[in-house]
Formats: C-alpha cells, sequence, structure tokens
C-alpha cells in the first residue's frame, strides 16, 4: 500500500519568484485622509485568512504628535500618520491656536494603534496622550484607548530630519502624471532613475512641495518620527535580506490633510452631542475593536454588512461635508433606495452585501503568498475562494443595481457599475475557477491545481497517480528475490517526500532490529528510521527508483507553485480593480446602510442652502425619542451674520423662502434658553445640532421640514463628564471650551452652550456667560448662530442681556400646580419650546421630585424668596423666630446658674456616696434655671 501523499512538506523551498510578487509599482488608491481604518473594522475576513501577526501588521496606525508653545497666541499643533493597509502616510496642515482638544479630535480620527510624542512635549500634551492611552477616560464616547504610546528623542522631530525622509520615499504622489520611482538608500540619501543623488534635489523638493505643504513644520517634523519608526520596525522585524523587508512597511502615497477640509466637528463635539461614542473592549486591540454604544452613529453601524462599508460610513460620520453638490448627491441616492418601489430591492441589497468580504487583507495575503506554511486553510477561509465569491457577489450586485428603475441617474449605483467591470473582475473570478481545485487545496494545505489546466502537470499527476499499483508491483518482485523464509517480512515498498522510495520490514522488538535487512542479496539495505513497528530501508532497488520517479512529486508541487504563482501574478495585476471594487461595494454598503436606517426612523431630507440660516419644523432628538414615550417636537429658525462671501455672492443672501418654512429677516443669530431643571433645554440644543450634523453627511434629519444652511463648524460647551483626558478641573475644560469655540467660530458656525459659568460662583458665571453673549452678537456680520441655555435668572433681572433683533428669549414651556398633592404633579413638563423667559428654574421643585427631604426643600425655597426679593441674606439669616429666641434664652440662664455655682462640696460632706448626692442636689438646681424659661425644656436637656 503507499502511504505517501502529497501531504505536509514544510521544508520544500519556496518559489524563488513568489517572493517578488509585490514589487510591483501600482498606481494611486482610493485612501482616506482622515478616519482610519480600525481593527473593528478590519478584522473579520482578515482574522481568518493572515495569520495574527499579519493581521496586526496590516492594522497598525502609526501617528506622531507635536505641539509647540507660541506665547500669547497659544500652541500650534502638527501631527502625521501612517495606515499600514492603505500603506499611506497623512499629514495633517499644522493648526494654530490648538489645544489638547484637537489632539483629542485627531485621536478619535485616525485610532491609532501606536502614537509618537517627543521627549519634550509640553506635560498637558504628554498628560492627554498617556490618560488616553490607557483609555482611563471610559466614559469619554469613542476617545480610542489602548495605544502605544512612545516617547522619543526630541531630535526624531526635527523639521529638517522629517523634510529629509519625506525627500527620500519611493512616492506616486496623488495626481502625478509621470512618477517618481526612487529608491530609499538608507536614510533620506537618495538615487534617483538615473543614480544621480544631490543633483535631483531640488527638483525632488519642488515635487514634493506640490503634495505637502512643507510650512508645516512641526508636521513635518512628525513625518519624520513616523518614518523613522518605521524604519526602526523594519529592521527590528526582518533580517537584512529578507525579501519581506522590501515590502514591509511600504508607503505608497503621502497626501495633506486640513481638520477644516470638512465641516469641523470636535472630539468634545462627538462626544457630547453622542454622536460617536464607543465602549471599549477590555483588549480590544486582541478582540477586534470596540462596541458602538448609543450614539447616532450606532443607529447606523449594525445596519452596514461589510468591514469596508463599516469603515466607510465612519468615514462619513467623521466628515461631514461642506459641498452641497455632494450632499444633495447622498440625498438623492437615500431617496432613491427609499422609494416605495425599492424596498424590497434594498434590502436584498443588504442581503448580498454581507456576502461581500474586504479585499484589501486578501490582497495583502496574496502579496505575501496564500500557501505560507502554518496558515490554516478550510473551505470558506480559503484565499481564492474568498475571491472567487467576491466576484460572483459584485458581478450579482452590478446586475441588481442596473435592474433598478432609473439607476443610471444615482451616482454611487453609476460608479458601482463602472468600477465592477465584467472584464476584469469576471476574469478573476474565471481564473480562479479554470485552476484552483479546492476540494484537494484543503486536503493538501496549500494550493493544487485542477486536472486539464496544464499538461505537462497532468502529465505528472498522471504517473503519481499510478504509482501505487507500480509500488505493489515491485513489492511483488522484491519479495521473489529474497531469501523465502524473509517474504513474510517484507511488507511493502512507499514513497515519502524528502527520502523517496524506501522498502518497509517490519520490527523485531527484541532486537529493535528489522526482521529482514538483506541478508543473502548483494545489496546494501541502509537502514532509514523505524517507526510503527516498522523499518524502513534504502536499498538499490529503491535508489534506481528514486532516479526514475522520485522528482515526479516534487515536480508536481514545483510545476503547481509555478502555476499559483502564475495565477497570483495575474490576478495582482488587477489588484487596484479588485480593491477599487471591493471599496465602490463598501460605499454601496454605507448608503444602503443609510437608507435602510432613515427608512426605519421615518427621517426626512432637508433642503440644504448657501443661506445662512436654520430651520426646523417639527424637530426630534433622534436618540432621546427612542427612549421617552412620547417625545416632543420642536421648531428652531437662527439666522448668522452674512459675512463677507455672503454678502458678494449672489443668492446667498436671499431672504425668501420658497419652501414656506421661515424668512431668514427676523431670525435670531443667538437663541438664549431658560427653563426648569429637567425641561427639555440640553435635548432641544442638541437636536438642533444634530440635526444640522446628520443634514451636512447627506443624510436625512429626524424633523418634518428643515432649511439648513451650509455650517462649516459645530463648536459646543457641553459638560458630558468631570474629568477627561485632561487634567483639569471641570471648570477650567469649560473656559477651555468656550475659548475654543471663540477662536475658532465663524459667521457659518453653530455654537451651542449649555449652562456655561456654573462651575464657579454664580456672580462670576453670570458675568462670564453674559460677556460671552455680547462678544458673539458683537461680531455683526460675522457673529455665528449661537444656541446657549441657562439657569441665571439674574442676568435678566439685571437687564444684563436684552432682547434684541440679534438675540431672542425662549423657554421650555411648564404648566404649575401648587395644589397638587405630590412635588411629581406640582410642575408638569411640556417639552414645548416658546418664546420669552421663564422666571425661575424650579429648582427646588425639581429637588423635591427627585427624593430631597421636604424641609430642606421648605428652607431653600424661604431663602429663595429672600434673594428674589434682593434682601440681606446676612440679616435674614441672623433673623431667629419667636421659638428659636425662647430656646437660646433658656439656655443663657442655665449657663449664667452654672456659671455663679461653687462646685466644692462644703467641709463635712465626705464619702462619695454622700458627694454624688450633694453633686445630684446642685444640678437640679442649675437645670432648673432653664426650665423656668417657657418651652425650653429641649435645648436644657
Ligand atoms: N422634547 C422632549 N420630549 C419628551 N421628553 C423630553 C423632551 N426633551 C427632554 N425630554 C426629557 O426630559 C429629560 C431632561 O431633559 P434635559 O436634560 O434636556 O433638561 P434640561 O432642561 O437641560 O435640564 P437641566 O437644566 O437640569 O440640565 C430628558 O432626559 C428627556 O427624558
Amino acid at each position: 500500500m503507499v502511504t505517501s501523499s502529497y501531504q505536509s512538506s514544510p521544508q520544500l523551498p519556496m518559489h524563488p519568484q513568489r517572493q517578488r510578487l509585490s514589487l510591483r509599482p501600482s498606481s494611486q488608491r482610493a485612501s482616506s485622509a482622515i478616519s482610519s481604518p480600525h481593527p473593528e473594522d478590519n478584522h473579520g475576513e482578515a482574522d481568518e485568512l493572515l495569520s495574527q501577526e499579519d493581521a496586526d501588521a496590516l492594522n497598525e496606525i502609526i501617528m506622531a504628535i507635536d505641539m509647540k508653545e507660541n506665547g500669547a497666541r497659544g500652541c500650534t499643533l502638527g501631527c502625521a500618520y501612517y495606515i499600514a493597509l492603505d500603506e499611506a502616510l497623512y499629514l495633517l496642515e499644522d493648526v494654530a491656536m490648538a489645544g489638547v482638544d484637537l489632539v483629542e479630535t485627531l485621536l478619535l480620527y485616525a485610532k491609532p494603534t501606536t502614537v509618537l510624542i517627543s521627549s519634550r512635549a509640553s506635560e498637558s500634551l504628554a498628560d492627554c496622550l498617556a490618560r488616553a492611552a490607557q483609555g482611563i477616560d471610559g466614559n469619554r464616547g469613542d476617545l480610542p484607548g489602548a495605544y502605544i504610546l512612545r516617547n522619543l528623542n526630541s531630535a526624531d522631530f526635527r523639521y529638517d530630519t522629517g523634510k529629509d525622509k519625506l525627500l527620500g520615499l519611493d512616492l506616486e504622489m496623488a495626481g502625478r502624471q509621470s512618477m517618481l520611482y526612487t529608491t530609499v538608500v538608507d536614510e533620506g540619501i537618495v538615487e534617483d532613475d538615473h543614480g544621480g543623488q544631490e543633483g535631483s534635489r531640488q527638483g525632488r523638493l519642488m515635487r514634493l512641495g506640490t503634495s505637502v505643504n512643507l510650512d508645516s513644520q512641526l508636521t513635518v517634523g512628525c513625518a519624520g518620527a513616523v518614518l523613522n519608526d518605521l524604519h526602526r520596525r523594519k529592521t527590528a522585524q526582518y533580517l537584512p535580506n529578507d525579501p519581506d523587508a522590501l515590502v514591509a512597511y511600504k508607503i505608497r502615497s503621502v497626501e495633506m490633510f486640513s481638520l477644516f477640509d470638512f465641516m469641523f466637528v470636535n472630539a468634545d463635539t462627538f462626544a457630547s452631542l453622542q454622536i460617536l461614542q464607543s465602549e471599549h473592549h477590555p483588549n480590544s486591540h486582541q478582540q477586534g475593536g470596540a462596541k458602538e454604544n448609543l450614539s447616532v452613529y450606532g443607529l447606523f453601524h449594525h445596519l452596514a454588512s461589510t468591514p469596508q462599508g463599516k469603515l466607510k460610513l465612519r468615514q462619513i460620520f467623521l466628515r461631514p461635508s461642506m459641498d452641497i453638490d455632494l450632499i444633495n448627491e447622498r440625498q438623492q441616492t437615500f431617496s432613491f433606495f427609499l422609494r416605495p418601489g425599492n424596498a424590497e430591492s434594498l434590502m436584498n441589497l443588504g442581503k448580498y452585501l454581507r456576502k461581500v468580504k474586504n479585499m484589501k487583507p486578501v490582497m495583502a495575503l496574496l502579496r505575501k503568498g496564500v500557501d505560507s506554511p502554518g496558515r490554516k486553510i478550510s473551505v470558506n477561509n480559503h484565499a481564492w475562494a474568498t475571491l472567487q465569491r467576491f466576484a460572483a457577489y459584485s458581478l450579482q450586485l452590478r446586475e441588481m443595481l442596473r435592474e433598478l428603475q432609473g439607476a443610471e441617474k444615482i451616482v454611487i449605483i453609476r460608479k458601482v457599475c463602472e468600477i465592477i467591470d465584467p472584464f476584469p473582475i469576471g476574469q478573476v473570478g474565471e481564473l480562479i475557477t479554470q485552476t484552483v481545485d479546492f476540494e484537494q487545496s484543503i486536503e493538501r494545505a496549500r494550493t493544487a491545481v485542477k486536472y486539464g489546466v496544464d499538461a505537462e502537470l497532468d502529465g505528472l499527476k498522471q504517473s503519481y497517480d499510478g504509482m501505487e499499483d507500480f509500488l505493489t508491483r515491485v513489492v511483488t518482485r522484491l519479495r521473489d528475490e529474497v531469501p523465502e523464509w524473509a517474504r513474510k517480512y517484507v511488507k511493502n515498498c512507499i514513497f515519502l517526500p524528502q527520502l523517496g522510495f524506501l522498502t518497509v520490514v517490519s520490527l523485531n522488538t527484541e532486537t529493535g532490529k528489522g526482521n529482514y535487512d538483506g541478508e543473502g542479496l548483494n545489496d546494501v539495505w541502509e537502514r532509514m528510521f523505524a517507526a510503527e513497528g516498522c523499518v524502513y530501508y534504502k536499498n538499490g532497488k529503491m535508489k534506481d527508483m528514486d532516479a526514475e520517479f522520485g522528482d515526479a512529486y516534487c515536480m508536481i508541487i514545483d510545476r503547481e507553485v509555478e502555476m499559483i504563482h502564475g495565477l497570483t501574478v495575474r490576478i495582482l495585476e488587477q489588484e487596484d480593480a479588485i480593491i477599487a471594487a471591493s471599496e465602490v461595494l463598501g460605499e454601496l454598503d454605507s448608503f444602503v446602510a443609510i437608507s435602510i436606517g432613515c427608512g426605519q426612523y421615518k427621517w426626512t431630507a432637508p433642503k440644504m442652502t448657501h443661506e445662512n440660516v436654520i430651520h426646523i419644523e417639527g424637530g426630534r432628538h433622534p436618540l432621546q425619542e427612542l427612549v421617552v414615550p412620547s417625545f416632543i417636537a420642536n421648531d428652531c429658525a437662527m439666522a448668522g451674520g452674512l459675512g463677507d462671501y455672503d454678502r458678494e455672492t449672489p443668492g446667498v443672501s436671499s431672504s425668501a423662502a420658497s419652501d414656506g418654512l421661515h424668512d431668514s429677516v427676523d431670525c435670531p443669530s443667538t437663541l438664549l434658553l431658560t427653563g426648569p431643571n429637567h425641561s427639555g433645554k440640553s435635548v432641544y440644543l442638541k437636536h438642533v445640532a444634530i440635526i444640522v450634523y446628520l443634514a451636512h453627511i447627506g443624510c436625512f434629519v429626524p424633523a418634518e421640514r428643515a432649511r439648513i444652511g451650509i455650517t462649516d463648524r459645530i463648536l459646543t460647551r457641553i459638560a458630558t463628564r468631570e474629568s477627561v483626558s485632561r487634567n483639569e478641573s471641570a471648570f477650567a475644560i469649560d473656559l477651555r471650551q468656550v475659548a475654543f469655540a471663540m477662536n475658532f467660530a465663524t459667521c457659518r458656525s453653530l455654537v451651542l452652550i449649555d449652562e456655561f459659568g456654573k462651575g464657579t460662583n454664580s456672580q462670576d458665571g453670570a458675568g462670564l456667560l453674559t460677556a460671552t453673549l455680547h462678544h458673539f452678537a458683537s461680531l455683526g456680520s460675522e457673529r455665528p448662530k449661537v444656541l446657549a441655555a441657562t439657569h441665571f435668572h439674574e442676568i435678566f433681572e439685571g437687564q444684563f442681556v436684552e432682547e434684541s433683533a440679534e438675540l431672542a428669549f425662549a423657554h421650555m414651556d411648564i404648566r404649575l400646580d401648587y395644589d397638587a398633592g405630590t412635588p411629581e404633579d406640582q410642575v408638569i413638563y411640556l417639552f414645548q419650546l416658546v418664546p420669552g423667559r421663564s422666571i425661575s428654574s424650579f429648582g427646588s421643585r425639581c429637588a423635591a421630585m427627585n427624593g430631597i427631604d421636604q424641609a430642606v426643600v421648605d428652607r431653600a425655597e424661604t431663602i429663595m424668596l429672600h434673594m428674589v426679593r434682593n434682601e440681606d441674606l446676612e440679616v435674614v439669616c441672623s433673623q431667629l423666630s419667636e421659638a428659636e429666641s425662647q430656646k437660646l434664652a433658656a439656655a443663657e440662664a442655665v449657663a449664667r446658674a452654672f456659671l455663679e455655682e461653687d462646685f466644692g462640696p462644703p467641709p463635712g460632706i465626705t464619702g462619695k456616696k454622700a458627694t454624688d448626692e450633694w453633686y445630684q442636689t446642685k444640678l437640679q438646681a442649675v437645670l432648673s434655671a432653664g426650665d423656668r424659661m417657657p418651652d425650653a425644656t429641649s435645648s436644657t436637656t
């Protein structure tokens, strides 16, 4: 019997060509300037196909941050980060007047796995990064915890070094006609195609300058730190001549981005509006990241099916656009999918998309070699099968989309149909189907080639397949040749990879030798090894057979490796097409998810306008409405200043509203809200901001109707947590948030200020709030839209703020019923915004409703009354009631009697008993002085 098989031949040398696969140049890929992939979104397929080590390397996001104090002008912030999966380096335009708020925003966008800072970094930066690295700020929302924080020598962040390192990159610059093929020779010393060195430096510098703003000095320094780290990783992880090192941590593109390219929403705002919030798994990097908590993004996150779709969705949420055409295009897409006639197709699209995998890790695997030793293969996680299914499902999805009526008008559908070209994508599937024998591949734990693909391979396999019969015949002949007594010991002949043909003889357990080892023959039987009751010999006959047939097996493997290599090369030629298809399906997936969500939550399309207005009718808070039995919808009408641009752009300043919503002429830019505790002020503020935000991602909004002007920033001062990833007091954070809003708000911004100033004494707080509102109102045509809520009623009493065309008062309505028996029934919250201000916050009623003792509430109300009457609280509090005065007088009488007494027992009173009795009598006499005062019993005792 032949016991050998194709199984396991780990020692076989790797096909030499296979190691060179990834060196082909590639054209530019769709990549994301901000919002990186995250383990959460990349894992899954990557986990199944790649080893843990490879998957981890692929998910690496290495970020360097630097911040420089500029005295009174605040700090400048620079940042660069590398996304391994995209093979891309992203550079931030240096940001002036920055604070740790922006650091948090960058962490949120990039979700780094490693953060590098200079050992000379400011204390606040180091502290913020150290806390966030440990995930200390658990309730902070989407702040990514648990990255590795590394302190580097400040020299690593030097501008000149960074510039040299950028120059030394083998880059394919975005949008460049002619690609720059250079070889990085160690650190920044570069040879160009013609072998020149410094001569071309100026030219390279100019070319670099077209893609990178070299004035962003801190960022260029950070880029140097990241590139140095990549180099360090390479040298630590790979041997000097390892060809894999050439493709590890490769950089294909460098992109510059600005935090203000999109509508700016910082980390604080994301958290306070609950747009992105996630609970971090304690072991997030190992387990695949964070779980989305209750958040606006969370309403859609679970509706996306593919990892690349979830990633795209996150990008959409992190990058609300200011491009009205793009927003309208997205709205048109969602409206199309939500047409009643398309409901079933939408569901089917979702179903099919669930079967589509992310091709980026698959391509990375292909570049490394699908059949690396030790990789587990099953029917589902075989890279070839994944690719084959991808090709089939993407073509199927393309057909489904094409069948939808009116599909040609929808940009994403046109894009899918264009990118998923049956030629390369279908051809990829076809090639795999024709070449790979899946059953055999799984059996052999490496890719096997089908019969009929290659005549030479088929011939080799046939000879191998006929080997079993052939060996049976050999054994019979061998038995005839050995002495008769030995025949029964010669069991069979086998072929083992690496060892070739062997004769198998039964083992003599007593001697430990074979029962026969060639006696009587003119031949040497060389013992190779013994196992499982048999001894294996190489003899002359076996050597002859090795010479004649032994290479067949190795040849089969070599031929197969060669063919699979050929297949890999052909498929990698289509890598860009495959990745583009995978990405566009991710985009489609994210749009399908948003459409399904908008349909489920019954949201409507807002009308986007260049007018600087916010007009909402019947607006709801998308999260609150899910948790209260009946949500009360509200309206909002605001208009910001006209700004220079708006005044000069025809049509923008027009106040005529054709859709029946408010005209902008009579709208204030600031709306100051009051109302009792718990009356819905914060929810109102947030719902307006969330609607504005959602409108800018192109999404529908929770409102009956809305007209939303293009807004450049949403800046908030809303308390969400006591201590964040900064070592500051809550009040300091409040101040920083307001300062940030003052520095960055433009007439196109929306600013939310909720209870600013409550962290200090009420006079200071009220003063600060008033001054802040004045500041914004005084900006004239540059005034932003400001929504504020406060409990400082004194600012109205003192007429520190007054209603005007720009500033309107409004409050959340309530109904009061003092006759109601229980505190809960005394204040009825209507959650309706009405004009004018409320007279009280009814804090004491709210306290009673929340279980504070009635006596404490009564006392609070008495003091409040005195305060409202503007009475001197010191005098008021020193005025005692009659009963209290009597008690005090009784206590005084006792004290005086006590002082007048002589407490020494007179001579003649001796002995313990007599002395005790004497003292008792005395005490009674003293206490009776108090008793003589009316109602004094309790105080004297
Ligand atoms: N429009 C609404 N419809 C129904 N319920 C609402 C509405 N607005 C708010 N609520 C409910 O009232 C609660 C309190 O709302 P919110 O926190 O906005 O009050 P607030 O006036 O800001 O209170 P405080 O001044 O104490 O901060 C919410 O948690 C929600 O349950």
